[in-house]
């Protein structure tokens, strides 16, 4: 069962080591005072909350009963509370008819109150914002947003976490909005002309940042809030003369904020509302230092909440949380100890595939995995992703080195269906809401867990489902951190075959057939009687042949097993004794085979049993494998059409991996190493590994994508 949390951040222990703290850090207690207030309120808080202790070792199991008490109170009170809106500051007063029609709706919504405890009508959500989030089709919250409404908009600060999809960006968009509009912030909040922000949104890339803010635009243009957006590589001209105007909302980057602080033309003396929004990636970019300058520019810190988001909250990110967000702050989370970080209404699968074989294995991926929908493809790299994008037929790139008005073109293309296929770095792997995006292929496992956990989670949102394909070299790549830290199980299959992708063309020709009219007969019976007539094969043999030809196949290739190259087929040797190493298969190999035969396998991986190794050959080349090892005593070579278990490479000390180059690799029994199995289950040790250090990234670089 997932954690479902909402717990105040001290742990029992920190509690009690409380009295010697003099440097309040990271999840201390608060002050005597804070104390003494919060023992008074305790008895209430009961009510309200589970207290507990950090996010990944809470205990939540009376949370939905004690927040069902507290809702049902929350709803007695809003009786009152709505009453006595008129709908908002800009709205007019009610007349008779329209509270006529209020209480029709509320008719209907008290059904659904019955009906979903998450319906907005159960939420102290007002009219106008329901209305818009109905008109986009959106009924009731979400659980992250259910759970975390009452206490943002009763003024807590809060860490929220929850898998990437579930719509944490309205989890804190809509609290705000109302806390400005109809709860404790209205009163004291500054409005007209030139009025300071109320809230400021930091997020780690532009394209995020757009996002968010026409997420602000719309509902908070429902309740008559102003928004705007501040991010690099656009002229600073307009931005400044919005923020002279007064806005009650401010979306950005890091950078370009900093720069409107250093230019005079922002304010934020009057801020209620600070949001970390994928606060992780954030300071993993390294803007440490310009989120503490940004978030310091608040005249009195403990007036103004302070929220932070993500998917993914390492331990490190937490231990940061303590410097921006008061000690009494609230913790939901979605994921807690659950093993799975990543989304799970994603199937997450890995394939074996060499660098060189990428190119021709994506389309074919594509056509197998996107069910016809938009496909993201993560590289690590910008120049990669530019050569790709350009080997693939219709597909786009999006990086860092690309021009930001070139940028927002691209992505506006990608969102609108102008093509299908967007070839990214990691600015597209977080937070990204795409509608549509059916598979996200990552062209090798990327450093990070928190990567692939979010890049996965392009696809698989707001309740849909998704694939994932990652790709691994297997001489090159080690993918064990990712599957343990994620706790994703990765289905193992080899590339699809190019037989499997024309069998899917294949039907489609088939259905569109259906479709053609029937006045074509009349013009090209003639020619497919004379075909029968003259043919020997049989007319389903050539309507087969039809079909290849309409969905594009003239000849089916095969594609081997490990390094997905066509025109290589994958084979086996054994030679009856343990094979512990792969520089030993080339000793074997050289027994009785040139060199230049025994330099040009590709891809080769030890069996999890020890007792053989798994390669490929050139499929001309073949032969003199087979014929020599036959004269080689003992030596047995046979192609093979699944890939037996498989040891893997292992992980060297620090997280890094050893070199690419034959001759490195390890014999794969210490503790790094595990088999795959085709099945997808996993044998063998998982040990090893080395730890990322808690606090990568953090240093004086910023990492752009
Ligand atoms: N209550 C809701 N009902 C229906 N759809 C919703 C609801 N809340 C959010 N959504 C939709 O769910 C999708 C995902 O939301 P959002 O982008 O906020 O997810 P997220 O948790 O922030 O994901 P990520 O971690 O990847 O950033 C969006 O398209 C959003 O409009």
């Amino acid at each position: 069962m997932p954690s479902i949390v909402v717990s105040e951040s001290q742990s029992p222990e920190k509690k009690k080591s409380m009295k010697k703290v003099e440097a309040p850090e990271i999840m201390e207690d608060s002050s005597p005072a804070e104390r003494k207030s919060k023992k008074e309120k305790k008895s209430n808080k009961k009510t309200k909350l589970t207290s507990g202790p950090d996010p990944d070792d809470s205990n939540t199991d009376n949370y939905d009963k004690k927040r069902k008490d507290l809702k049902r109170k929350a709803l007695e009170d809003d009786t009152e509370e709505e009453r006595s809106q008129t709908s908002l500051e800009t709205g007019e007063p009610m007349n008779s008819s329209k509270k006529k029609k209020k209480m029709k709706v509320g008719e209907n919504e008290k059904k659904e109150e019955e009906q979903n405890p998450n319906a907005l009508s159960n939420f102290r959500i007002s009219q106008p914002l329901r209305d818009a989030l109905k008109e986009k089709g959106i009924e009731a919250l979400f659980p992250i947003q259910a759970m975390t409404f009452d206490t943002i908009f009763d003024g807590s600060d809060l860490v929220g976490r929850a898998r990437t999809g579930q719509g944490k960006t309205l989890a804190f968009v809509l609290p705000i909005l109302e806390s400005l509009t109809n709860g404790q912030t209205k009163a004291s909040r500054k409005t007209g002309y030139g009025r300071p922000p109320s809230v400021l949104v930091l997020l780690p890339t532009r394209e995020l940042a757009t996002q968010v803010f026409s997420d602000f635009e719309v509902y908070g243009g429902a309740l008559g809030l102003k928004s705007c957006c501040l991010y690099g590589g656009t002229p600073y001209q307009p931005q400044q003369v919005q923020l002279k105007r007064g806005v009650d909302i401010v979306i950005g980057t890091p950078g370009r904020i900093k720069d409107h602080i250093e230019r005079g033309n922002i304010d934020f003396s009057a801020l209620k509302f600070r949001v970390l929004d994928e606060a992780d990636e954030m300071l993993r970019m390294g803007f440490v230092e310009d989120v503490e300058l940004i978030l310091g520019k608040v005249e009195d810190a403990s007036k103004v909440q302070t929220l932070l988001f993500s998917a993914t909250l390492p331990d490190w990110v937490k231990r940061i949380a303590a410097r921006f967000l008061k000690p009494d702050k609230k913790t939901a989370d979605l994921v807690g100890n659950e093993k799975m970080k990543a989304s799970t209404s994603v199937r997450h699968i890995v394939i074996p595939c060499s660098a060189s074989a990428r190119s021709q294995l994506i389309p074919d991926i594509i056509s197998c995995y996107s069910s016809g929908g938009r496909t993201i493809i993560f590289t690590e790299t910008k120049d990669s992703a530019s050569t790709l994008a350009g080997l693939l037929p219709g597909a786009r790139a999006l990086h860092g080195d690309i021009q930001q008005a070139t940028r927002e073109v691209t992505l506006s293309g990608f969102r609108s269906g102008k093509f299908s296929t967007l070839v990214a770095t990691n600015v597209a792997a977080r937070g990204l809401d795409i509608d549509d995006v059916q598979l996200i292929i990552q062209c090798e496992p990327p450093r990070d867990v928190e990567a692939y956990i979010h890049r996965s989670g392009r696809t698989g949102r707001a309740g849909k489902t998704g694939v994932a394909v990652m790709l691994y070299d297997p001489r090159k790549s080690n993918f064990s951190r990712i599957e343990r830290e994620s706790g994703v199980k990765f289905e193992h299959l080899s590339a699809p075959q190019p037989a499997d992708v024309a069998k899917a063309a294949g039907a489609e020709a088939a259905e569109k057939i259906t479709e053609i009219s029937d006045s074509v007969i009349p013009v090209f019976k003639a020619a497919a009687e004379e075909l029968l007539n003259s043919s020997e094969l049989s007319p389903s043999e050539l309507l087969a042949k039809a079909l290849a030809k309409a969905a594009g196949y003239t000849e089916i290739k095969s594609r081997s097993l490990l390094s997905s190259m066509e025109n290589y087929v994958s084979v086996l040797l054994e030679c009856g004794r343990p094979v512990y190493t792969p520089s030993f298969v080339y000793g074997v190999l050289r027994r009785f085979l040139p060199e230049e035969k025994v330099e040009s396998i590709k891809g080769l991986a030890l069996t999890a049993d020890g007792n053989g190794a798994v390669f490929d050959v050139a499929t001309e080349d073949l032969d003199s494998f087979l014929t020599g090892s036959k004269n080689a005593g003992g030596v047995k070579i046979e192609v093979v059409k699944s890939l037996p278990c498989l040891q893997e490479r292992e992980q060297a000390r620090g997280g890094r991996f050893g070199g690419g180059g034959r001759g490195k690799f390890s014999g794969g029994r210490g503790g790094g190493g595990f088999s795959n199995r085709r099945d997808g289950k996993f044998s063998g040790g998982r040990g090893g590994g080395g730890s990322r250090g808690g606090g990568r990234g953090r240093g004086n670089y910023r990492r752009e994508w």
